[in-house]
């Protein structure tokens, strides 16, 4: 039976600033937030009643990412194939299905100790439509809601966890210098069409999320946003530019929990018979120029 991850279908994160959140995503990035019974709110970009669930808390970072399988049996078997390999899997019950919006869940953590859900049966809010704030449709469906870059210590257990274990396909790498003279390797993993839904950085920041990436239906989505981000001072981490490996467009607004987001369009869609895989040696076609963080003004600045 197969067992295999097909999207990244929801993720949660912990937010110290639920408001000021609630406002970067809805105002300016054009997601839709809905209040929910557990003391937050979910984001939506599709039919799906939750892709992002923002919690409150001081960790302003990763609490899971929620890997969607096919059906019951998938699920099962994913379960059964992370236990024969020592993993610890923790069966969600009908509650925690019903808080995620799923049908059910299963629970682990990589070597890295991230958090991780398997699930099925996302609930679809079919007679209540996705209605974005500002016009904004996003690329979702069997692609999932758009990709996570994790930082990681060890990348090669973390490769052969995603790989080996949950079915990862590798889309390629690329070898670049974020800081002069410090080589880094990024790996790119795909579970659909999707050119990567993950990719590992090796780089030594505090914080799991590296970005998370949404993926817009229209060019002029991307503009906009980044035009509305550059109205309000939302500080641009990289700037517009269009990456080497999946040819996508896009710019990367720094969210108020210090992680920055992904916003682009025209990503390229990996055919499996006959992709093949490829080392770069550049981030980017062009752009993407990395803008230095903001530091708060000083009294005597
Ligand atoms: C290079 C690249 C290809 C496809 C992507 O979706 C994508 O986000 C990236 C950028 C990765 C990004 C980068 O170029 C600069 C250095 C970064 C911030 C890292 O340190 C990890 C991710 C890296
Ligand atoms: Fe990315």
């Amino acid at each position: 039976m197969s067992a295999e991850i097909e999207a990244l279908g929801y993720i949660g994160i912990e937010v110290s600033d639920p408001e000021r959140w609630r406002h970067f995503a809805c105002d300016t990035l054009g997601l839709q937030a809905f209040d929910n019974a557990h003391g937050g709110f979910d984001l939506r970009m599709d039919n799906y009643a939750s892709r992002i669930r923002v919690t409150e808390g001081p960790r302003d970072d990763l609490l899971y990412a929620g890997w969607e399988v096919r059906d019951e049996a998938a699920l099962e078997s994913l379960a059964v194939k992370l236990e024969a390999a020592g993993v610890s899997v923790s069966r969600g019950d009908a509650a925690l299905a019903a808080e995620r919006r799923v049908a059910a869940l299963v629970r682990f953590t990589d070597p890295e100790g991230n958090g991780h859900e398997a699930f099925y049966g996302p609930l679809q809010k079919t007679n209540e439509p996705f209605v974005s704030p500002r016009g904004v449709r996003f690329k979702t469906g069997r692609q999932g809601l758009g990709h996570l870059v994790l930082s990681c210590g060890d990348k090669p257990a973390m490769m052969t966890f995603f790989i080996d274990l949950l079915g990862f396909r590798l889309s390629d790498h690329i070898h670049t210098e974020v800081v002069p003279g410090r080589p880094l390797a990024i790996s790119f993993l795909r579970c659909n069409g999707r050119h990567h839904s993950l990719a590992l950085a090796p780089v030594p920041i505090k914080k799991k999320i590296v970005h998370l990436m949404f993926e817009v239906l229209s060019i002029d989505d991307v503009g906009r946003a980044m035009h509305r981000c550059l109205a309000e001072g939302v500080h641009l981490s990289f700037t517009l530019g269009r990456h080497s490996n999946d040819d996508m467009l896009s710019f990367y607004p720094l969210s108020p929990s210090g992680f920055d987001i992904e916003y682009g369009w025209g990503g390229l869609e990996v055919d499996d018979d006959t992709w093949h895989v490829l080392t770069h040696d550049s981030n980017s076609a062009w752009g993407h120029v990395f803008q230095r963080p903001p530091r708060p003004a000083k009294i005597g600045d």
